[in-house]
């Protein structure tokens, strides 16, 4: 698995799978729709959650553990369980030989497995406001072709439920949640990501309004929802008889929203950075940031190389950057690159006996291909430059691409043209259900219909008189449209 066989603009999903693959961030299960996530992959999860869970916690967010099995009894309190998420559902009916007299869904999400403890623990205005987070898994018995990371039936992430005494505080916490979503994809995975708010009908049917960060695949056409936050306003709390006794004595409803981000995130950096030879790391989550490999000639001065780029690499960590030295003799130095271009390093370091005389040594970076030789004496400050420019580089050429995607129309012909030209389509809309429910009968094909990504935050000019690309009324919003995983 050093060379890949289908190339990213010709046969994009098979690409895909092949990448995670090679790359070693899957291994495939025999389960269909449920895939192993190896250490590489770990790895990402972890750089992301490291950065998530210390920004929650300095929002007071506290981490809590519910179960992962929840009565039919509680799950139907909830009647957007009932509407289209019924078929998704997983249910454990036995133990050993004998029939559980009570089947136990598996949890799709914490929502009727939390909120009766929420009703439970709050009481008083002095317990809100109740902000908790999970890390977990979810399981969603999916029917949609499965697609490691994007689609899959069991995957990790983390839900935050927040409780509040005011509708303010619970629409401003889902706020500062989402511009924490939009730095993992901006800041980390270098992914462009749209700020903006799901149509009634994307909406989650528990919610008042769903916000989301949408990314979109270039190669595809297809808008990925990155990660969303719900203002669930009093709904749940009315369901699940949360209360408490405001400052004058009265009984009032709790404010809530919910938030969560999973491992989509790491499919959605994949399919944008990912090249031909296999993945490309942004230098944020790279577990490793550098490559040191040994390129003898003949037996000129072998063992000089190797001590030097032992040395290299001692230099690199002392300075907190991740090198590593790949010292395996049983591969040539070629064999060497290739695998590790597959697996997305981002600076690989080549040193041969010429550049020991020179003092110098070779630097290759990932992203462009780029070869420069650096001094030994500016190894250190040379390689974080280097690291720092991938970063920027690679989020800037991702923008970029994502940009030329993005097509104005104001006609249905024109709404037409840019779909089959895969674009992110951004149309003035009367926001009305029945132009979604047109639009995706008139748009279903293999890869889905076409439907509302969201409503941008940043609205361009609406000009007075402007018409709905589609029911000729007057349209009310900018809205991005588009074919989505
Ligand atoms: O999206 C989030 C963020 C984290 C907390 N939950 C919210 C809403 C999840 C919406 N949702 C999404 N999918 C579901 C699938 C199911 F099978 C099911 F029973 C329930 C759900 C379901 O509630
Ligand atoms: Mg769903």
């Amino acid at each position: 698995f050093l060379k890949l066989i289908n190339r990213k603009d010709q046969n994009f999903q098979h690409w895909y799978s092949e990448v995670v693959f090679s790359a070693k961030l899957i291994e495939h299960y025999d389960i269909s729709g449920l895939y192993i996530l190896r250490p590489s992959a770990v790895e990402i999860w972890e750089t992301l959650q490291a950065f998530f869970d210390s920004e929650i916690k300095k929002m007071n967010v506290e981490n809590c553990y519910f179960p992962m099995f929840v009565l039919d009894s509680h799950l139907k309190k909830e009647e957007a369980h009932n509407s289209g998420f019924k078929q998704e559902v997983a249910w454990v009916t036995k133990s050993g030989q004998s029939d559980l007299e009570a089947h136990l869904a598996l949890r799709p999400s914490s929502e009727t497995i939390m909120y009766p403890y929420y009703s439970k623990w709050i009481r008083g205005h002095r317990d809100l406001p109740l902000k908790l987070n999970q890390w977990c898994n979810a399981v969603r018995w999916v029917v949609g072709d499965p697609t490691p990371f994007i689609r899959s039936r069991e995957f990790l992430w983390q839900e935050g439920h927040g409780a509040f005494a005011t509708e303010d505080e619970a629409h401003a916490e889902a706020l500062e949640i989402l511009e924490l979503y939009r730095r993992i994809y901006e800041e980390y995975l270098a992914v462009p990501v749209i700020k903006g708010t799901k149509s009634e009908m994307e909406t989650f049917g528990g919610a008042i309004y769903t916000n989301t960060v949408e990314a979109f695949i270039p190669n595809t056409g297809c808008g990925i929802q990155g990660a969303t936050t719900h203002c669930l306003g009093q709904k749940f709390a009315e369901k699940f008889e949360v209360k408490f006794e405001d400052k004058k004595g009265e009984k009032a409803m709790v404010w809530q929203n919910s938030w969560g981000y999973s491992t989509r995130t790491i499919g959605a950096m994949v399919m944008v950075h990912g090249d031909d030879k296999g993945l490309v790391l942004p230098p944020k989550v790279a577990s490793t940031q550098v490559i040191v490999i040994p390129v003898p000639y003949k037996d000129v001065d072998t063992q000089g190389i190797y001590d030097t780029c032992k040395a290299t690499v001692n230099m690199l960590c002392e300075a907190k950057i991740r090198a590593e030295l790949d010292s395996r003799d049983s591969y040539s130095p070629e064999k060497k690159y290739s695998e590790w271009e597959m697996k997305g390093v981002p600076l690989r370091i080549e040193i041969r006996p010429m550049d020991l005389e020179n003092k110098q040594v070779c630097v290759v970076r990932r992203d462009n291909g780029a070869k420069i030789h650096i001094a030994n004496a500016d190894l250190v400050e040379e390689i974080r430059k280097f690291l720092n420019n991938i970063q920027q580089n690679m989020f800037d050429v991702a923008k970029q691409k994502r940009d030329e995607c993005i097509q104005v129309i104001h006609t249905w012909e024109e709404f037409k043209e840019a779909l089959n030209q895969r674009k992110m389509i951004l149309a003035p809309w009367c926001d009305e259900k029945d132009v979604e429910l047109d639009v995706k009968r008139k748009t279903e094909n293999e890869m889905g219909p076409a439907k509302t990504l969201c409503s941008p935050f940043d609205q361009p000019e609406l000009p007075e008189g402007t018409k709905c690309f589609k029911s000729g009324k007057p349209a009310k919003k900018w809205t991005y449209w588009g074919r989505s995983y």
